[in-house]
């Protein structure tokens, strides 16, 4: 875990903003608590010296200025980092929102709606307390001891050697507590991802598992991961108490070796009561800045945590886009010397080389996890692959506008999703429509007649993920959806496969019909599917490197 990740920066540009105020306030509060020292330090040392009331007017009023200026510095402490904070959450919200919702699947790869949501809402907000607390003042810790150490070399070099020396001694031993924390931090967010994983997998299954009588066994396998949560939480958190104690004591210590000598050459004479009076009062400061970054830091751990795992997505290599216009009529698509490098998998997919041609239905067959979905993706040009190219007659798809490709192509999966809202609500979903328009896409997609019986038709309300219906109409209603943004080209990633073959060979050859000159790509290996293709392409069956 890095003090400061630079992808931060690159990520939330207010960072800068705020390190950079941060850095203008910690020189005008090192310059501020000097002044305050040596003007109360002056002040003291002319009262002993028997100095009188009428020429400290000056002094007392430059203590006062230099108070209300290090209170103004305080506020201008608190409010321009909290601000700065809330800004920088929110550019790395947005980014981590567009990357998982616009951009390609590679984002989405081993991201489960659970972990997304946690990182979104509780890992973002843990950044706050970083932005807010820990960075300003890990600016502060690095200029005011060393203000501090330049300070006091020109009054009292003694005493600026013992500090210099025995400051480093904190951030030494704050790296080793760090150390430490990371594991206990990394076990605390593991765990409350396994909680959110498992909460969202019991609500989401409590049907089938009321139907087994599982459902107690689950919420005491909720309770057990809530209480192992728990406790890694106290141990994360007596790990920070701890290193606060043992930082406060180094400071005390530290502290003391400078007065002890100060105090030993005032008694003999060879310091002067105003030097010794301004070191004994700037001392404490050098310390206090680093044992607040101590503190900060284990209030942010959680924050940390979940920024890594943030830019684990946000670093994700992301589909290219290039600025070529895309063709308005083109004739093939050729996969040529693909491999797909999933995170997390051992060894890259690779794909033989094939053509679709233009105007056809073209069957990507074969077994099981041999890649069609993969070369789906690579298509629709939201996966990007490792190596080889996906041309658009002999224009690599990566020189295109993604954009503009992605206007020109439906997909339909096989577990759609289907958002809250009315059945011609969904069927709209991707281009508005007349009611004509959405009645045409029903028929072919061959849930017309099931639509019509509904009490309201088309105006009837569904839940999110349309429970109330089967996974046939499910899937026939995101076909229908597809068929009503008209695009050039189809991609139906095994989108029949809850059908029965007559309804499958009906509703493909409806579709066959709409898309009559246009281009569909089906992953299949179903009979009907086999029975409306042009061409048959057995991903399995070519020879693969
Ligand atoms: N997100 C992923 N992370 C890791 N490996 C993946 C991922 N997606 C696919 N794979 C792997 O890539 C290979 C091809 O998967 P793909 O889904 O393209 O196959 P498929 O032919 O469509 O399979 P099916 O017919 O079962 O849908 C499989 O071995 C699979 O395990």
């Amino acid at each position: 875990m890095r003090p400061l990740d630079p992808r931060l920066l690159r990520y939330a540009g207010a960072t800068r903003g705020l390190l950079a105020g941060a850095a203008g306030v910690g020189l005008a509060g090192t310059a501020a608590t000097i002044g305050y020292a040596v003007v109360l330090a002056g002040l003291v040392a002319h009262v002993v010296r028997g100095g009188s009331a009428a020429t400290m007017t000056g002094g007392v009023v430059a203590l006062l200025v230099i108070v209300v200026a290090r209170a103004a510095i305080a506020w201008y402490a608190e409010y321009f980092p909290r601000r700065t904070a809330v800004r920088m959450t929110s550019q790395i919200r947005r980014a981590l929102l567009t990357r998982v919702t616009t951009e390609d699947r590679a984002a989405m790869v081993d991201r489960s709606p659970a972990r997304l949501i946690n990182l979104a809402t509780t890992g973002v907000a843990g950044l706050e307390t970083y932005a807010a607390r820990y960075l300003p003042q890990l600016v502060l810790a690095t200029m005011v001891p060393l203000g501090i150490v330049v300070y006091l070399g020109f009054q009292d070099v003694e005493s600026a050697i013992v500090i210099a020396v025995t400051i480093p001694l904190i951030p030494m031993f704050m790296a080793l507590v760090g150390w430490h924390t990371q594991k206990t931090a990394h076990r605390q967010y593991r765990l409350l991802d396994v909680l959110a994983h498992r909460f969202t997998d019991v609500v989401t299954g409590l049907t089938t598992l009321k139907a087994f009588g599982r459902s107690r066994a689950q919420a005491e396998l909720i309770r057990r991961t809530d209480a192992e949560h728990k406790s890694a939480t106290m141990k994360t958190l007596r790990i920070a108490f701890l290193s606060a104690l043992v930082l406060e004591l180094l400071a005390t210590l530290s502290v003391a070796l400078v007065a002890v000598s100060i105090g030993l050459r005032l008694v003999s004479g060879s310091l002067d009561l105003h030097t010794g009076l301004t070191v004994l009062l700037v001392a404490p400061e050098a310390y206090l800045a680093l044992r607040a970054v101590g503190t900060h830091f284990h209030a942010s751990v959680d924050g940390l945590t979940a920024a890594e795992a943030i830019f684990a997505i946000l670093d994700q290599p992301v589909c290219h886009s290039g600025h070529a216009a895309v063709p308005s009529r083109w004739t093939t698509i050729t996969l040529r010397d693909i491999a797909v490098q999933y995170a997390g998998a051992r060894a890259p997919v690779r794909l033989p080389d094939f053509t679709c041609r233009a105007g056809d239905t073209t069957l990507l067959a074969g077994p099981s996890g041999v890649g069609k979905s993969t070369a789906l993706n690579l298509i629709a040009g939201v996966l990007q692959s490792t190596s080889g190219e996906v041309l658009i007659d002999a224009t690599p798809l990566d020189l295109l506008e993604r954009a503009a490709w992605s206007a020109q192509t439906g997909y339909v999966a096989q577990s759609p999703y289907i958002p809250a809202g009315t059945v011609a609500d969904n069927i709209r979903m991707l281009s508005s429509g007349s009611a004509e328009r959405v009645d045409h896409a029903l028929y072919v997609a061959g849930l017309a007649e099931f639509v019509m019986q509904l009490p309201r038709g088309a105006d009837t309300m569904l839940r999110e993920g349309a429970p109330e219906w089967s996974q046939g109409q499910r899937q026939r209603l995101a076909i229908a959806r597809a068929v009503a943004a008209r695009p050039q080209l189809l991609l139906l990633d095994e989108a029949t496969s809850a059908l029965d073959h007559r309804t499958e060979y009906l509703v493909l050859q409806r579709i066959r019909q709409e898309f009559a000159g246009r281009t569909i790509v089906i992953a299949g290996h179903r009979d009907a599917t086999r029975d409306v293709a042009d061409q048959v392409i057995d991903l399995g069956a070519v020879a693969r490197v």
